[in-house]
């Protein structure tokens, strides 16, 4: 299994002192920043465009990991893209179908941008398990997406279990990533199941960042 990265989403961040707790994130050991994009429709939430994230790259050396939760991912991801995504993660629900899902990964990957793939709680993985060679990442939603703070759904480390056993097996290069209602015991569960990249929101501002973060990379 891959290093375990820690993915704090700037979703929680407290925007009243955000040059104090990127300072802290900064100084933390988190190796990626987790940037939500919401339009409204696909989800029923509206968060940041690209100039946030060009802002946040003016003051972070962290991977960026963007997580688009869009209706239009084909244009949206070039969007981030072009503004210094690191990561650009769609979701399969927002693709007509897995060749438009495996045609939108090569899209990004030919821009120089690791691809991702993210699944719904009620969504299956099946769909993607002969293509994860695609894909440098599969996000499993362990909440509804669109909102930040809800309580995880631990029936979603199935969905990780197959994921990991398929990747072990074809020895794939994929990361597994999981999001949503990600604090140190639910952490640590998903770790257990295969995940090797926790996204954390609310658990991770919400305290000391620095504490919270070494917190979730303390799973042994
Ligand atoms: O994509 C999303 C929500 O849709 C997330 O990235 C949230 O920001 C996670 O927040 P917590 O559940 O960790 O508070
Ligand atoms: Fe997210």
């Amino acid at each position: 299994m891959k290093e375990l990265v820690i993915a704090p989403s700037i979703l929680s961040l407290d925007y009243a002192n955000t040059s104090e707790q990127l300072k802290e994130l900064n100084e933390s050991n988190a190796k990626w920043m987790h940037f939500d994009v919401m339009d409204g429709h696909f989800v029923p939430n509206l968060t940041f465009g690209p100039d946030i994230l060009k802002g946040f790259k003016k003051c972070s050396d962290l991977f960026m990991d963007v997580h688009i939760m869009v209706d239009n991912p084909e244009m949206i991801s070039e969007i981030f893209v072009k503004a210094g995504a690191d990561m650009v993660t769609f979701h399969l629900e927002a693709v007509k179908d897995i060749e438009a899902c495996i045609a939108l990964c090569r899209k990004i990957r030919a821009a120089g941008v690791k691809a991702g793939v993210s699944v719904k709680p009620k969504t299956a993985v099946d769909a993607l398990l002969p293509y994860l060679s695609e894909m440098d990442l599969v996000l499993v939603m362990s909440v509804e997406p669109g909102f930040g703070g809800q309580s995880f759904m631990e029936d979603m480390l199935d969905k990780v279990r197959k994921l990991r056993k398929e990747i072990e097996a074809n020895n794939y290069d994929t990361r597994i990533e999981i999001d949503g209602g990600i604090n140190a015991e639910t952490g640590k569960l998903a770790v257990e199941a295969g995940c090797d990249t926790l996204v954390a929101g609310s658990y991770i501002f919400k305290q000391n960042i620095k504490e919270a973060v070494d917190s979730l990379l303390c799973q042994k």
